[in-house]
């Protein structure tokens, strides 16, 4: 067993007690769409994580809302917000607070693998849920991406080697994330982003996400010059200082040139 079949095998323990969600009574600010954003000009993902298992404890408690508005002061291109609670310690009520604060788009980030989560995101103001292709069975993909387009949602298709890229390109995906993380080992290279650049169709609107393990303006920039529209950034901006100017700096000229 990898972790990741073990936070898997949590998900569907943790979806059969989910009751069908009710109806919209929050109203949440407009949000801009990733895409839009990523299309014309490179960004930061900027992510909200207390807790990870691979680093444990990062900074639990946070003041989500004014780290999400540090954020997006900083000119985010949008916030993840980490909602799985037992190996996270995130919260869905965590990406409520923050999605009643921007208006850039939050990414509910968590490994889905049923209707109801992605309903569940969206009720709590979600605007983009991500879809993990190592967590999940092609048709059941394919099935949960339909489902969160037909919604209005935006979904970033996560891959981490050649041939989930292909699955992605499969299904026409626009947001596809190069996780540069192995879930099932922890091992993390931004290498990874360079090699599976070099074959990415950048047609039709199709942007790369350079996903993990990125620490300074200089990894960002790498990320940039291999093809990278954007990058998400989870425990750089949760354990600095200053976390507005890490994003600044990251999306400066001389970073994206
Ligand atoms: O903290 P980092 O190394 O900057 O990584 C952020 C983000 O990429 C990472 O949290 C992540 C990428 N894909 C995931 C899937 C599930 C949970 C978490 C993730």
């Amino acid at each position: 067993m990898t972790i990741l079949d073990d936070i898997i095998a949590t998900k569907y323990e943790e979806v059969k007690m989910y009751k069908p969600v009710g109806p919209n009574t929050i109203d949440f600010p407009e949000k801009t769409t990733l895409l839009g954003h990523l299309q014309e000009r490179n960004g930061v993902i900027s992510e909200i994580k207390r807790a990870s298992p691979s680093k444990g404890d990062i900074k639990v408690e946070v003041d989500i809302v004014a780290q999400a508005k540090k954020y997006e002061e900083a000119g985010a291109a949008a916030i993840s917000v980490l909602t799985d609670e037992v190996y996270f310690k995130g919260s869905i009520d965590d990406l409520c607070e923050v999605a009643k604060v921007v208006s850039i788009p939050v990414l509910c980030k968590d490994f889905m693998v049923s209707e109801i989560q992605i309903d569940r995101a969206q009720h709590a103001g979600a605007t983009i849920i991500l879809l993990i292709v190592a967590a999940l069975e092609k048709q059941q993909l394919k099935r949960l991406n339909d489902y969160a387009l037909s919604k209005g949602l935006e979904v970033l298709i996560e891959v981490h080697d050649e041939q989930e890229l292909q699955i992605a390109l499969e299904l026409d995906a626009k947001l596809i994330g190069i996780n540069n993380r192995n879930l099932k080992t922890f091992e993390v290279s931004i290498e990874r982003t360079a090699q599976l650049a070099k074959n990415f169709p950048f047609d039709e609107g199709r942007v790369l996400i350079s996903e993990s393990g990125m620490q300074t303006k200089e990894d960002a920039q790498f990320a940039y010059a291999n093809g990278a529209s954007g990058i998400l950034v989870g425990e750089a901006l949760m354990r600095s200082e200053n976390p507005g100017n890490w994003i600044r700096q990251a999306t400066s000229e001389e970073a994206v040139k």
